[in-house]
This record gives structure tokens, C-alpha cells and sequence, in this order.
């Protein structure tokens, strides 16, 4: 049945050398019998993925992730058992690799589409669709040696998914391009999985496996250590990264990393997924200033920092209010209020004005990329609800969050800061 992936048994052993030369004497001299030994990556894997199912493979590095992938795309043939993934299959593991470098993008878009399986008139139909998520503009008719290693990843990420596959198998370390092309990844393999294709997807980041799977692999020393409740799934790996899974596996508990909800009654900014512009007001500036008064796009964990943001009213507003959103690579929201939540109100400006909000806070973000979006409502109710927006850009920038050298080490989303007392009795 389309969509399935059975693995039974599996196996994958790669052939060891004492020395160089080894190789060419076992090849040379049969009669010495063999010196090589096998090293197993993969061991008596076995699973079976339903159709529709979102399944995350976790693991430390070379627990065997990349290579059990490569078994079920086909890319690398078993030592032993057996493997198959049903249907159309795509896979997002070596992104670009395939791409001629001498043929322009183009080209190369029509040859990977053949690869796929789809024929030279589909393609070009699809074309429009290809070049529209890949967006680098003119580059398409550039050969492919000019391109960055980012636009070569947004044309191959936009040829694999340009139909949507049965299954799909995604390499999460590729993770590609910006901040905002990541969002754009996310949101059409989310899409994918709405519609019923299966999800294979290999990732280190916690929150990202709870939210997009609903089971997850743990694999270890190439072998499966779990399968079942990604949260467990989590404890165990995370249990194995603290060096604690020998001794302590329950004893360990994971972060999960949901962004908090949305807010009761902020729908009306929340819910739109693009920007929405009226002539009634323009955003003229949004800034993020360090609390040395300089505007900057980078800033140091755990400082304080005024995000400002200008709101030019072309006509007179009674009850205009600002807000603002932060979202990491992953689009999940880590915080989002506005000045009727904070319920202050600026009273009503005239037409011709800037209304400037700015907002002061500790950036007690992990070190990463966010993005910003801001919105302008007229007349707030109820728990953050407004009568009118009157602009909101989604996205409209990106900052960047820096180690701060003079933080203790922590990891997760936002820093909680926690007072530490320890006792002996
Ligand atoms: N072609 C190869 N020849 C020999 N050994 C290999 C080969 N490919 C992978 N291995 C070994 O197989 C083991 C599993 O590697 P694999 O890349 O599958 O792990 P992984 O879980 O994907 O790790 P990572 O998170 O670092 O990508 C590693 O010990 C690696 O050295």
C-alpha cells in the first residue's frame, strides 16, 4: 500500500581494514583468506510505518540515522534483512548533490524532475510552482556553479517537493537556508503530512519532533532502543546525551519546547498567515536597540534590548494599539503581546502622526535566528481582540541572538533564569 515503509531484520556492516594496503592484499591475495572485518552500523532493525504516519528517528551521531535513510531511499543495499518504502518516494538527504554544475538551474530543474519519475511536460508544467518556492530570481537561467550552496538547496528543495510524495524523508541537519526559507520548508512539509503523506524525519531538536511527530524512533548503536511516544522517545535520547542512560533512564525528564498558545481572543492578529496593509497606516520602522542605544541585528543572550517600532497613522485613529511576535526557524511563536494586552493605550492620534512603541526586555532567547512580525489594530476588546487591524507584516524582519559569554551554559527555548539553592542535610 502506497505510503508504507517495512523494515524487517535489517542490517548494514561496512567492510574494515587493519591497514591501507589491506584492501588491495585481500583483493591480490585471495589464497590469505580475508582481512578484513565487518563493522555492523545497522543491526536487526525492524519497524513497520503506517501510511500517514509522522515518525521521528532520533539518535546520537553515528547511531546509524543517515544510514538506515539511505537503506530505505535505496541510495545503499543492506548487509542483511530487507526494506521497502511504497509508492513515490522523496527524499530531502543530499540536497543539490545531484545537480549538474555547468547546466543552469533550469536545466537541472528538468533533469532532477525526471529522476522523480514525472515526465518532461509535467515538469515544465510544474516549473512556475518550482521557481516561485525557490525564489532566487534570474539565477535560474545562471549555471548551477555560481549559485551559493543556500540557493542550491532552495532549487533542490523546491524540485523534491514540487508534487506531493507518498512518502517523504527528511534530514533535518540540512535544514536549508535562511531563517525564512526554513518556515517556508516547514510549512509546506506540514502541508504534505495534512494530506496524508508519511513522514521519516531525522532530527536533534525536541521541540520540533513533538510537534510535527506522533511516534518516534531512538536508535542506538544501530540498533532500535525505542519506538513509540515521542516524548519517551526524547527522555531516552536526552537521557543518552547527559552520558545517563546506563544508569538512570527514568530518572531523567525533557523539556518539551511547545511554544506557549496564542493568546485567548488575539485571533484576529494571530490567525493571518501573510501580511495584510490598509492606507490607513504604514509601519516606518522596526529596530532592535541594545542597551547601549545602538541599533543592531545581533544581540547578546540575556540582555536587555527595546524592540521599536513606528506606525505612521494616515488617518486618525480613536484606539490604535502595537504589537509584536517573535518566532524561531521553526515558526513556533516564543512570545507575542501588544500594547492593549499591556494595557497601556496612547489615546487617539491624529492622521499625519507616528505612534512609536517601544518595548524593553531581557532577550532571554537561546542563541539562534528569529523573526519578527509587527501589527497596528484601532479599538482593542476583550482579551487582545481589536475592531480593525490596520496593518500587520508578517515576518517583516530577522534578528540574531549571541552566546553571551557571561551566561551559565543551559539549553531549551528561552532562558527561565532560576535562582539556585542546594542544600545538604
Ligand atoms: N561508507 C561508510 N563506510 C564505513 N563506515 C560508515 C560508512 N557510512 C557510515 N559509516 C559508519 O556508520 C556509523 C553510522 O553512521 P550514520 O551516518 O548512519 O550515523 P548518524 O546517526 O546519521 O550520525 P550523524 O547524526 O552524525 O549524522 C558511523 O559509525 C559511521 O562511521
Amino acid at each position: 500500500m502506497n505510503g508504507r515503509i517495512t523494515v524487517q531484520q535489517l542490517g548494514k556492516a561496512y567492510r574494515q581494514y587493519p591497514a591501507r594496503w589491506s584492501r588491495l592484499a585481500e583483493w591480490m591475495l585471495p589464497f590469505v583468506g580475508p582481512l578484513h572485518r565487518l563493522h555492523w552500523v545497522l543491526q536487526d532493525v525492524g519497524f513497520d510505518i503506517a501510511p500517514g504516519e509522522s515518525v521521528g528517528l532520533i539518535g546520537v551521531n553515528g547511531a546509524g540515522k543517515s544510514t538506515l535513510l539511505k537503506l530505505i531511499t535505496g541510495t545503499t543495499q543492506p548487509s542483511a534483512g530487507f526494506v521497502q518504502a511504497h509508492g513515490r518516494v522523496a527524499a530531502l538527504l543530499e540536497l543539490g548533490l545531484g545537480f549538474q554544475p555547468d547546466f543552469t538551474g533550469r536545466q537541472n530543474v528538468l533533469v532532477a524532475g525526471q529522476l522523480l519519475g514525472l515526465g518532461v511536460d509535467e515538469v515544465r508544467a510544474l516549473l512556475p510552482g518550482i521557481l516561485e518556492f525557490a525564489d532566487i530570481g534570474d539565477y535560474i537561467d545562471q549555471p548551477v556553479r555560481v549559485y551559493s550552496s543556500g540557493m542550491q538547496m532552495r532549487l533542490a528543495f523546491a524540485v523534491a517537493t514540487c508534487v506531493r510524495p507518498d512518502v517523504l524523508i527528511v534530514d533535518e541537519a540540512l535544514a536549508v537556508g535562511d531563517v525564512f526559507f526554513q518556515q517556508k520548508c516547514f510549512a509546506r512539509i506540514e502541508s504534505f503530512t495534512k494530506a496524508g503523506t508519511t513522514l521519516l524525519f531525522v532530527s536533534h531538536s525536541a521541540g520540533t519532533v513533538l510537534n510535527i511527530c506522533d511516534r518516534c524512533i531512538f536508535l542506538r548503536n544501530g540498533r532500535v532502543a525505542f519506538d513509540g511516544a515521542p516524548a519517551d522517545a526524547l527522555d531516552l535520547y536526552q537521557a543518552e546525551l547527559l552520558g545517563r542512560l546506563d544508569q538512570a533512564p527514568d530518572g531523567i525528564t525533557v523539556q518539551n519546547g511547545e511554544p506557549a498558545p496564542v493568546p485567548a481572543g488575539m485571533a484576529a492578529l494571530a490567525g493571518k498567515t501573510g501580511s495584510i496593509t490598509t492606507p490607513l497606516a504604514d509601519c516606518v520602522g522596526v529596530r532592535l536597540i541594545d542597551q547601549h542605544g545602538n541599533e543592531r541585528n545581533a544581540l547578546l543572550a540575556d540582555q536587555r534590548a527595546t524592540l521599536q517600532i513606528d506606525y505612521l497613522l494616515h488617518q486618525a485613529a480613536d484606539d490604535p494599539h502595537v504589537g509584536f511576535k517573535i518566532r524561531n526557524r521553526f515558526g513556533a511563536v516564543l512570545y507575542e503581546t501588544n500594547s492593549y494586552c499591556m494595557r497601556q493605550a496612547p489615546g487617539p492620534v491624529p492622521a499625519g502622526s507616528v505612534l512609536t512603541a517601544q518595548f524593553t526586555m531581557p532577550l532571554a532567547l537561546f542563541p539562534d535566528e528569529y523573526t519578527i512580525t509587527v501589527g497596528l489594530g484601532d479599538g482593542g476588546y476583550g482579551e487582545g481582540s481589536f475592531r480593525q487591524v490596520l496593518n500587520y507584516l508578517h515576518e517583516v524582519t530577522s534578528f540574531a541572538v549571541l552566546q553571551n559569554p557571561d551566561s551559565p551554559v543551559w539549553s531549551g527555548l528561552v532562558n527561565l533564569a532560576p535562582q539556585l539553592r542546594l542544600s545538604k542535610h
